[in-house]
């Protein structure tokens, strides 16, 4: 079966709503209306939310909370943490590699992977090992952190080691086949929707 694409405002809320279940004693069962008043979201959002993750609740009672943590721990991958690798470790791929926000949304940065052979670490592995590593450990997804120059050659290698999905910061397009699922990131563009907000 397809897993379900939740927008990025709806995954956002997840982590909020797993917390809130994994604290104190909610009973049995719980309702969308008992988790709305308790984090101040909208009964109707909740509703929508909680329904796209775990199907709708029982009538008047709600969901079994046991249910609704098991599901949103599958959603958000806690039990077994989907592992991403990055090709770049210089000062943003190293900014990522230490950034332990990942956690909460069930991905694990297992390693760096760079040419530079100074930057070698326990965690910063050299390039030479990246098709063999993304193998045997079933690595799929990857951030690219190189320089534009070199980002359509790294993505090329990606693909030929099974990555499939790429969240690519170097500021160059990537071809690539149909297959291939990429997400462009950049972060000017967020801050440029930030400040326009400024001058409303
Ligand atoms: N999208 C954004 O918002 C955003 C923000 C900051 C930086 N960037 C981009 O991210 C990229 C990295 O920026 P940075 O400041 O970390 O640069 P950096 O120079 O500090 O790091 C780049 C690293 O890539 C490594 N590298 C170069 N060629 C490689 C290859 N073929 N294979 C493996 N590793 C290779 C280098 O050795 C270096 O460690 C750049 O393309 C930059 O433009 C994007």
């Amino acid at each position: 079966m397809k897993e379900p694409v939740f927008s990025k405002a709806t995954l956002g809320r997840l982590p909020i709503y797993l917390d809130y279940l994994r604290t104190g004693d909610h009973g049995e069962y719980i309702s969308a209306a008992e988790i709305s008043r308790a984090l101040g979201l909208g009964d109707v959002q909740v509703r929508k939310d909680l329904n796209s993750v775990s199907g709708t609740g029982k009538p008047k009672i709600g969901y079994k909370t046991t249910e609704l943590i098991a599901a949103l721990e599958s959603v958000l991958g806690r039990k077994a943490a989907t592992p991403i690798v990055i090709v770049g470790a210089g000062k943003l791929g190293k900014a990522l590699l230490d950034f332990d926000g990942f956690d909460e949304y069930g991905i694990k940065i297992s390693a760096a992977f760079d040419v530079d052979k100074r930057l070698l670490c326990d965690r910063i592995l050299p390039m030479d090992n990246f098709t063999n590593y993304c193998r045997l450990y079933d690595i799929h997804a990857g951030i690219i952190t190189v320089p534009a120059a070199c980002a359509e050659e790294v993505c090329d290698i990606m693909i030929k080691s099974g990555i499939t999905a790429i969240w690519n910061f170097a500021p160059t397009v990537l071809n690539v086949p149909e297959n291939i699922t990429v997400c462009q990131e950049n972060l000017a563009l967020s801050l440029a929707h930030l400040t326009m907000k400024l001058r409303k």
